[in-house]
């Protein structure tokens, strides 16, 4: 099956500085990928650039075989923005059943997408009200309410407690399992291990695309965060960077 994003050759300027430097990469459909990486390394400016929302310098960014930003890619790429796009003013099942009409989807799939961020309790509260987690649950229901096929979501599970780190995380996984496939950002090495698919970025370059297993057994190391420094170190060294065979 195609690879529901296949980034080729992708170089973004922004401001003055040169952010991604000619990136490659696919994203497997029905797979839960991670876009690893620390602050400022640019995951947030790859995202936007597969949901469509970032002027690119050169290369290409195809999304479910059309070209990223394509008009009939709205409803298919939900995108969850690191700050909270809901409205502050509507209760979270007033947001979530918003943006379900959007979706052209109904009252239940509203709610269901907000009790399956643990918002069940709270559906009735103004998002005004809500805690700066709950504020962000909130508007991952909104954007996972319309079932789209390729989700992409920028840090969901920050300020999120453990165990509703783990509800997302299985979650994720359910979704992947029933064909969607997922992007998502972390700076928190140990979601690593929690994605089918790593993809680790560092100062705007691609630096591993592999399974965790696989960077584990090219590096030697079972931890993660510790593999990632082992590559880190042999491509600041020029080495040719280790684990980019699919498993
Ligand atoms: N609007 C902008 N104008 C100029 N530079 C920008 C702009 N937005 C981001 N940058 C720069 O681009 C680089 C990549 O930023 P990006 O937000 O993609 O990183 P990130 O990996 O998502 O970081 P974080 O984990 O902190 O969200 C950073 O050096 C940042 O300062």
């Amino acid at each position: 099956m195609e690879d529901a994003v296949v980034v080729r050759d992708l170089v973004v300027d922004r401001g003055r500085r040169r952010v991604l430097q000619s990136i490659s990469c696919t994203v497997p459909r029905g797979t839960v990928t991670g876009l690893l990486g620390p602050s400022g390394s640019g995951k947030t400016t790859l995202m936007r650039a597969v949901v469509g929302v970032q002027t690119v310098t050169s290369g290409t960014v195809t999304v479910l075989g059309r070209p990223a930003g394509a008009a009939e890619l709205r409803r298919r790429v939900g995108y969850l923005t690191q700050a909270p796009s809901v409205y502050a003013d509507l209760t979270v099942r007033e947001n979530a059943r918003y943006f379900a009409v959007l979706h052209g989807r109904g009252h239940a799939e509203a709610d269901r997408a907000v009790a399956d961020v643990g918002l069940a309790d709270a559906a009735g509260q103004l998002v005004g009200t809500l805690s700066g987690g709950q504020r962000s649950r909130a508007s991952l229901a909104c954007a996972l309410v319309g079932d789209p096929e390729l989700v992409i979501l920028d840090e969901p599970t920050v300020g999120q407690d453990p165990v509703l780190r783990a509800d997302l995380w299985a979650r994720f996984h359910e979704m992947a399992a029933a064909g969607t496939t997922l992007l998502v950002s972390s700076h928190v090495m140990d979601e690593a291990a929690r994605c089918d698919r790593l993809l680790l970025v560092r100062e705007g370059r691609l630096i591993a695309d592999d399974t965790p297993d696989a960077v584990r057994a090219a590096t030697g190391v079972d931890d993660l965060e510790q593999a990632f420094l082992r590559l880190i170190r042999a491509n600041e060294a020029g080495r040719e960077p280790a684990g980019r065979e699919r498993a």
